[in-house]
């Protein structure tokens, strides 16, 4: 087993690779792109060029500076030294107009640079991400989804998560991480790598997902943010059935019972229930709760 390499640190080094990846997100030139965990540039090289603005959010301070001197002509390109999972990526937008202010510390040839203009409302995300945190990274992705801001996102991860991710309810691999993705996003199996694409090598097989956006919380029918914890309580113990884990999460077995619907076997797990019928069941148990409290 090889030793883990501090904070994700696999670093991209099949070109043919990064150009797939820079690729991927189609024609970006109008696009204002974060990418995750740019590490030492093998993406953002070949992504700069292609994109209005590109804001990369590296977490190692040493991989920062590096960057940012590389980039330092370039005020088009942003270098923040952040963790992604403490970065407000609604900031990024507002902050389109003020580029130069934003990456004076990182990047002082900015300070000299024309102000450039805001090219669009909404972001696309870019990464091969630090595997450790994959799950964090995707929840705080459809945090700023659901805020209607991110369009798309090109994201490499281990293959099994990828795979999980993107499976059908009712299969071995479906879980809590395919809801929620699902939830917000369609999501495209694009291409999976071998280890030794990287340096140093990772013990697993790497898969590329892309993610369109377009949260289904309208077409479901249901409130954001209630049926988003609605179906964290859905998925918080992997073995009890759906029914149970909504019995740890307050319901009454009288309540579950008066609405439960007929597309939902009574012993059904969490994994076998497709999106429509979970919403059903969520919209089922608001009005039910909400007739009571009127009585
Ligand atoms: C798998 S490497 C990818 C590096 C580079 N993009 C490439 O493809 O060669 C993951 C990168 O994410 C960075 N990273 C780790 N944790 C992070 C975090 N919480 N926020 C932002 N970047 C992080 C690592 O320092 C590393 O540069």
């Amino acid at each position: 087993m090889s030793k883990k390499p501090k904070l994700g640190q696999n670093f991209l080094v099949d070109e043919s690779a990064c150009l797939r990846i820079s690729e991927s997100l189609g024609d970006t030139r109008a696009r204002t792109v974060v990418e995750i965990g740019p590490g030492h540039g093998a993406i953002t090289d070949l992504l700069a060029p292609r994109c209005a603005l590109l804001h990369c959010i590296e977490f190692d301070p040493a991989l920062a500076r590096e960057l940012a001197f590389r980039f330092r002509n370039d005020p088009h390109v942003t270098i923040h030294n952040a963790d992604i999972l403490q970065t407000d990526l609604s900031q990024l937008e507002s902050q389109n107009s003020n580029l130069e202010a934003e990456s004076s510390s990182l990047n002082p040839s900015s300070l000299l640079a024309e102000p450039t203009p805001s090219p669009a409302a909404t972001l696309d995300v870019i990464g091969n991400l630090p595997y450790y945190i994959t799950s964090d990274i995707l929840l705080h992705l459809f945090v700023a989804a659901r805020k209607g801001i991110l369009a798309r996102a090109v994201l490499m991860m281990q293959r099994e998560v990828a795979e999980r991710i993107a499976s059908a309810p009712g299969s071995s691999d479906y879980g809590a991480l395919s809801a929620f993705t699902q939830l917000h996003a369609h999501v495209t199996n694009l291409f999976t790598l071998p280890p030794e694409a990287f340096s140093p090598p990772p013990d697993v097989y790497s898969t590329v997902l892309r993610l369109d956006f377009a949260p289904r919380f309208t077409e479901l029918g249901v409130e954001p943010e209630g049926f988003n914890s609605f179906l964290r309580s859905t998925f918080a113990q992997k073995r009890k059935t759906l029914a149970n884990n909504l019995r740890v999460a307050g319901y009454s077995s009288a309540q579950l019972t008066s609405v439960w619907p007929t597309s939902i076997p009574a012993q059904a797990r969490s994994e076998a229930v497709p999106l429509e019928a979970m919403a059903e069941l969520y919209r089922a148990l608001s009005t039910n709760a909400s007739n009571s409290s009127e009585l």
